[in-house]
């Protein structure tokens, strides 16, 4: 999955995976990570989701990482917030509003912090199969020693449908986070996926809650 397929997607609004309204699942297990406001959240591939906002409204500080710029702009005039934007590089800027950061570049070349809580909600699943080991590796570096992640995936059979989505299931999540406490928390079958035009014999939407310990 090249950049170049996500700035398309952007550029041409397919965005079948953006929510109109905050994702009911982390309304629901976010206060089992018992966040404190000053506890500082990171999102990795936030894309223009509408939880970067709750989060806002939750801990004093939020930080995005998101390759297209058309949505991290989108995001910003959809809620009438006006950022202050700082150019780092060609390819990176800072978009900055009271509590919210958030970078216009590559998750895997922005020089980020470590933060004590991570929401990653199609992120992960966004990677093949060959960047995932990666993508994991960078999310555990940028996450503080006793911080906790929460993580939404799909699992559905991946020979009968295309990703992405990528199906990633029990197995594989434990694979990639070996050596953190791993707490399932929830499988919806009745999630309304699979995307437009595709189809699996079982859709799911799993929740996870990982522990550093
Ligand atoms: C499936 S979307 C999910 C967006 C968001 N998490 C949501 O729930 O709406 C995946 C996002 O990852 C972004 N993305 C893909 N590769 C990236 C990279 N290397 N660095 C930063 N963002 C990336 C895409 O532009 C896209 O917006």
């Amino acid at each position: 999955m090249d950049q170049e397929f996500w700035h398309r997607r952007w550029a041409e609004n397919r965005i079948g995976f953006h929510l109109s309204d905050t994702n009911p699942l982390l309304v629901k297990y976010w206060p089992l990570l018992n966040p404190k406001r000053e506890d500082a959240v990171f999102i990795p591939m936030c894309g223009k989701s509408i939880d970067l906002s709750w989060l806002a409204s939750k801990h004093n500080e939020v930080v995005g990482v998101e390759l297209s710029e058309i949505a991290v702009r989108a995001f910003f005039s959809e809620h009438l917030y006006t950022p202050t934007v700082t150019s780092m590089s060609p390819t990176m800027k800072l978009y900055q509003f009271d509590e919210l950061s958030i970078y216009a570049g590559d998750y895997f070349t922005v020089p980020l912090d470590t933060y004590s809580l991570i929401y990653d909600r199609a992120a992960l699943i966004a990677m093949p199969d060959s960047m995932r080991q990666k993508y994991v590796e960078r999310l555990l570096s940028l996450l503080k020693p006793g911080g906790k992640i929460l993580l939404v995936t799909l699992h559905y059979p991946q020979e009968q449908m295309d990703g992405p989505p990528f199906s990633v299931d029990d197995d594989e999540v434990r694979r990639l986070f070996d050596g953190y406490q791993i707490t399932h928390l929830n499988r919806d079958e009745d999630s309304d996926r699979p995307p437009k035009g595709k189809a699996a014999d079982f859709f799911a939407e799993e929740v996870w809650l990982i522990e550093s310990e």
